[in-house]
């Protein structure tokens, strides 16, 4: 058997744990972009990441969420970097609970050409959920396009919501012209909403962290690990990075051009992560010919379970590659 029957016999076997949406964006890096600094967004176009956040948010000063939204609406409204570009280019409006999220929404969503994706933030309940949606999809209801949705969990509340979240967001958008493709760890949010005070080891972050991954798997969507603010620490911000892709996450957003490169290698399977599944699939595939549920590959016992994390390996490879 080829490689490629054998990828997709295993394939038969385990369908990965990412992604069982209409279509995969790689978001290994999602970096923000204060949407009032022209001079930080021209730059963000020129540079090599997969997701180029355009911010409404906290990283603009109220005084300046309107200049924020209508730069953004430049942007939109220009053809330039709309074709032939292999990253996503995305908009974190204001929350629902704030003045801004539907001025945003509308700047935004009557552009001639519409972002990839909405990114929402402070998602705490359903109500939140569906007064945004029912907004998105009346302003592109007569659109082509259907735009993806990443939601933040970064409050106690949205910690303790998050599953209904997830499970009303994916409810609504089945009907709608916005489809839940993500989250987004909120983390500088949830210290604030907890009172929790940061310690180097991040212990503390723990619990929410692990929730919103397994969470976040359970319904196939991206999970998106929090920032790392301490911008020049870059042998921290490899760490925090490998550790977030080892504990699932497929993402981290980044908030300077210097963490990109860093954050983007941590979530992409080596080339030695990458042989060992290829080998694993391979050993794997003979030892079934042979009527052999566990064998021994490298030292390790393998069996079903093993076979599928190496599946993994290939799923995030193959999902991930296309941006290199
Ligand atoms: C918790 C949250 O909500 S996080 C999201 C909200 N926060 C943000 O969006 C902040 C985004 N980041 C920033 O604004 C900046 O990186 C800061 C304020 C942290 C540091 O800014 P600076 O002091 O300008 O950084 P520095 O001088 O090292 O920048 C080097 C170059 O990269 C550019 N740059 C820095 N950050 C960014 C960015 N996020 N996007 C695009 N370009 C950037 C600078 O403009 C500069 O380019 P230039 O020399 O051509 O002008
Ligand atoms: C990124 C973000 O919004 C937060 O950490 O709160
Ligand atoms: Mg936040």
């Amino acid at each position: 058997m080829n490689f490629l029957k054998l990828l997709n016999y295993v394939g038969k076997l385990h369908r990965g744990t990412l992604i069982s949406v209409r279509h995969y964006t790689p978001r290994r890096a999602l970096m923000y972009v204060p949407g009032d600094d022209i001079r930080k967004l021209s730059k963000a176009f020129t540079l090599n990441v997969d997701c180029i956040t355009m911010d409404c948010e906290d990283g603009v000063a109220l005084n300046k969420k309107e200049t924020a939204r209508n730069t953004i609406r430049n942007i939109l409204d220009t053809e330039k970097n709309v074709v032939k570009r292999n990253y996503d280019r995305a908009v974190r409006v204001n929350p629902v609970t704030s003045e801004f999220c539907q001025c945003d929404l509308r700047a935004v969503l009557t552009a001639k050409y519409l972002p990839d994706t909405i990114l929402l933030p402070k998602v705490d309940d359903k109500e939140q959920l569906k007064w945004f949606l029912d907004q998105v999809n009346s302003l592109i209801i007569e659109r082509k396009e259907i735009i993806d949705l990443i939601i933040y969990v970064e409050s106690a509340v949205g910690v303790i919501n998050f599953y209904d979240n997830c499970k009303y967001a994916i409810e609504l958008s089945q009907t709608g012209k916005i489809s839940l493709a993500g989250v987004v760890f909120g983390s500088d949010d949830l210290c604030a909403s907890i009172g929790i005070t940061r310690s180097s080891d991040g212990a503390e972050l723990l619990y929410a962290r692990q929730k919103i991954v397994l969470i976040s798997k359970a319904f196939n969507l991206q999970a998106i690990d929090m920032v790392h603010i301490d911008y020049k620490d870059l042998a921290g911000l490899k760490k925090y990075a490998e550790q977030g892709a080892q504990m699932g996450y497929t993402g981290k957003q980044v908030i300077h051009p210097d963490q990109i490169p860093i954050v983007q290698d941590a979530f992409l399977p080596s080339k030695r992560q990458v042989e060992w599944a290829t080998g694993l699939l391979e050993s794997f595939q003979e030892h079934q010919l042979k009527g052999k549920g566990a064998f021994v590959y490298k030292g390790n016992m393998i069996d079903m379970p093993t076979m599928k994390q190496a599946q993994n390996v290939m799923d995030i490879f193959k999902l991930t590659s296309s941006n290199v």
